[in-house]
C-alpha cells in the first residue's frame, strides 16, 4: 500500500519506518525541512534505540523516503496524521493548529476516496471538527488511530504493540466503518497475523482511550509519589511497598516506581488536556483527579529541590552541585518537560553552582537552557561536587562505582531521587545517600542530637 505519514517527529519518523518494515511504500512529509534532509541521510534527527537501523533497512528496499512537499504524499491512497499536539501556551488545553495546518496543507492533494487518519493525541471532539476542515471533500474517509509506544522502545513498541485501536465512522457494527476499518487492517497485516488485538470504536471512544490511557498511567505514578511522601513522614520504605504492591497481578508492580516523578512531551500536557476536556464537559470529577496527579508530580521536583538543600545544610547558595541526567527519561534526548532540568534549573535560581550531564541530551538541553552549565564527560561533571543528584536512571549511573565517584567529587553525598542505586554498597563506601521516599524525615526527627550513626539497612540520611 502506499502510505503517507504527515509529520515526522518521535511519534511519525518511527511510524513511518516501521510501516516501511512491513512491507508499504511510505513518503514522511516534515515543514522542518532540516529534519526531512536528516531523515534521507538515513539518521535519525534524534536519539532512539534501534531507528536509525530501521531506516537504514527502508531506503535500502526503496520503500522509505521524506519530503517537505505536501505534493509528494499525492499517490499514497492512505495518510496517517502525527503533527504535534502541544500545550497551548496560555492554557491546559491542546493547540491543535498544526493538526488544522497539516490537514489543510494536504487537502489539495489527497486522491479521489482517500483515507485520512490521525495518530496524534487529541481531545474528544476533535475528528468531527477536522470534519468541517475537510467540508469540501466528502469523498475524503477519516479514522483515528492513537499510538501507545513509548520513547526509548519506541522501535520494539510500534513492531509489537500491546493493541490497535481503530476510531471509524460510527463504531464497531456501523456499516459506515467497514471502508476505513478494512483499509486499517491492510496496513497493519503482518500485527493482525501476529495475533495483536485490534479494538473498532466510535471516534469520540478512541479519542478518550488515548487520553484515559495516560491519564491511568500518570495517576499510577502519582499515586506511588504520593505512598512516597506518606513513607517519608513514617519511617516506611516506598521500594519495599511498591514492591509488595506489585506482586499482587490486579495491581503489577510496572509503571510503580516512586521518585521524581513523569516528565516529557506527552503525560504533562495530556492530562492538562484532559483536565482542560473534563471542565468543558462538566465532568468536575476527572477535573479534580487530573489537578490532584499534576500537582503531587510537580511536587516531587519541589520535594527534590528541598532535600537538596536539606542535605546542603540549608543553604544552596555557593554550592558546587552535579546533576546527572537531563533528558526527561533514560534513552531518549527528549528534553521536553524534563523533571531533571527542572530541578537543575530550581538549584541554580537558589544559588547553586549546578554543571549538569547526560548521554545524550546536553546538546538540546544547553540550546534550550543556555543559562546552566553543561558537561558532557561523567567524571569531569562530577570532580569537586559537594553534592550529586542522580535524576535521570541512565544504567551508565545506575551503574556508577561508589568508590571511583567518591574519588572525584569533594563530599561523598548523593541524592538519588530515582532511587535506583545500591544505596548499601554506596554507603559502605562512606556516601551519604538520601532517596524520595525511604522514611528519611521520620528517622530525622525521631534522632535527638547530635546524630552518631542510622540504620544501614535503609537508606537513611546520616545528619552530619
Ligand atoms: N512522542 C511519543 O512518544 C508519542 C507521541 N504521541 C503523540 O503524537 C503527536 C506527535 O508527538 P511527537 O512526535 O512527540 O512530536 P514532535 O514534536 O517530535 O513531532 C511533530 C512533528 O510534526 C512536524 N510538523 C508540525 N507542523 C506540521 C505540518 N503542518 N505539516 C507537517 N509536519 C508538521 C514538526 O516539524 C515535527 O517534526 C502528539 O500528539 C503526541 O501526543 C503519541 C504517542 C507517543
Ligand atoms: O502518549 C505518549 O506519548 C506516550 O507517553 C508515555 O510514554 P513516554 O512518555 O515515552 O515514557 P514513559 O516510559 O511512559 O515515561 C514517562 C515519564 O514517567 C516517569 N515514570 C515512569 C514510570 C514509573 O514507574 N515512574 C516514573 O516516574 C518517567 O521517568 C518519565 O519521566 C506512555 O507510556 C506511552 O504509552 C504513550 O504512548
Amino acid at each position: 500500500m502506499k502510505i503517507s505519514v504527515i509529520g515526522c517527529g518521535y511519534l511519525g519518523a518511527v511510524h513511518a519506518a516501521t510501516l516501511a518494515s512491513m512491507g508499504h511504500t511510505v513518503v514522511g512529509i516534515d515543514v522542518d525541512a532540516q529534519k526531512v534532509a536528516h531523515l534521507n541521510k538515513g539518521f535519525a534527527p534524534f536519539h532512539e534505540p534501534g531507528l536509525d537501523e530501521l531506516l537504514k533497512d527502508g531506503f535500502a528496499t526503496g520503500r522509505l523516503s521524506f519530503s517537505a512537499e505536501f505534493e509528494d504524499a499525492a499517490s499514497a491512497s492512505l495518510h496517517f496524521l502525527c503533527v504535534g499536539t502541544p500545550q497551548s501556551k496560555t492554557s491546559d488545553t491542546a493547540d491543535l493548529s498544526y493538526l488544522i495546518a497539516a490537514t489543510k496543507s494536504l487537502l489539495p492533494h489527497l486522491a479521489k476516496g482517500a483515507v485520512l487518519v490521525g495518530k496524534s493525541t487529541v481531545p474528544v471532539g476533535t475528528v468531527d471538527m477536522l470534519r468541517g476542515v475537510l467540508a469540501r471533500r466528502p469523498d475524503v474517509l477519516l479514522g483515528w488511530n492513537p499510538e501507545f509506544l513509548r520513547q526509548g522502545t519506541a522501535v520494539k513498541d510500534s513492531l509489537v504493540p500491546d493493541r490497535l485501536v481503530y476510531g471509524v465512522p460510527g463504531g464497531n457494527s456501523s456499516a459506515a466503518g467497514v471502508p476505513v476499518t478494512k483499509a486499517l487492517d491492510a496496513v497493519y497485516e503482518p500485527l493482525i497475523s501476529a495475533g495483536i488485538p485490534r479494538l473498532v470504536c466510535n471516534f469520540a471512544t478512541a479519542e478518550l482511550i488515548k487520553s484515559a490511557a495516560n491519564a491511568f498511567l500518570a495517576t499510577k505514578v502519582s499515586f506511588i509519589n504520593a505512598m512516597a511522601e506518606l513513607c517519608d513522614a513514617s519511617g516506611a520504605d516506598v521500594s519495599e511497598l511498591s514492591e509488595a504492591m506489585g506482586l499482587d497481578p490486579r495491581i503489577g508492580n510496572r509503571y510503580l516506581h516512586a521518585g521524581l516523578g513523569f516528565g516529557g512531551g506527552c503525560l504533562p500536557k495530556d492530562i492538562r488536556s484532559f483536565r482542560a476536556q473534563a471542565r468543558a464537559l462538566d465532568v468536575s470529577s476527572v477535573e479534580e483527579w487530573m489537578g490532584v496527579v499534576d500537582s503531587v508530580n510537580l511536587g516531587q521536583r519541589a520535594r527534590t529541590v528541598e532535600v537538596a538543600r536539606e542535605l546542603c545544610r540549608g543553604h544552596l547558595s555557593g554550592r558546587t552541585v552535579t546533576v546527572l541526567g537531563a533528558a526527561f527519561k533514560p534513552d531518549t534526548d527528549d528534553i521536553r518537560d524534563s523533571p531533571a532540568l527542572d530541578v537543575a534549573l530550581q538549584l541554580a535560581a537558589a544559588g547553586a553552582h549546578v554543571t549538569v550531564t547526560d548521554p545524550k541530551a546536553i546538546n538540546n538541553a544547553w540550546m534550550r537552557y543556555p543559562q546552566l552549565r553543561f558537561e558532557s564527560s561523567t567524571t569531569r561533571a562530577l570532580e569537586g561536587a559537594e553534592l550529586v543528584l542522580l535524576l535521570t536512571e541512565w544504567e551508565e549511573y545506575r551503574s556508577l562505582s561508589p568508590e571511583a565517584v567518591g574519588a572525584l567529587v569533594r563530599r561523598r553525598t548523593v541524592l538519588d531521587a530515582r532511587n535506583v542505586l545500591d544505596a548499601a554498597a554506596w554507603e559502605a563506601a562512606g556516601w551519604t545517600v538520601r532517596g524520595l521516599g525511604t522514611g528519611a524525615t521520620a528517622e530525622a526527627s525521631t534522632v535527638t542530637a547530635p546524630v552518631i550513626s542510622v540504620d544501614n539497612s535503609k537508606r537513611g540520611v546520616t545528619i552530619l
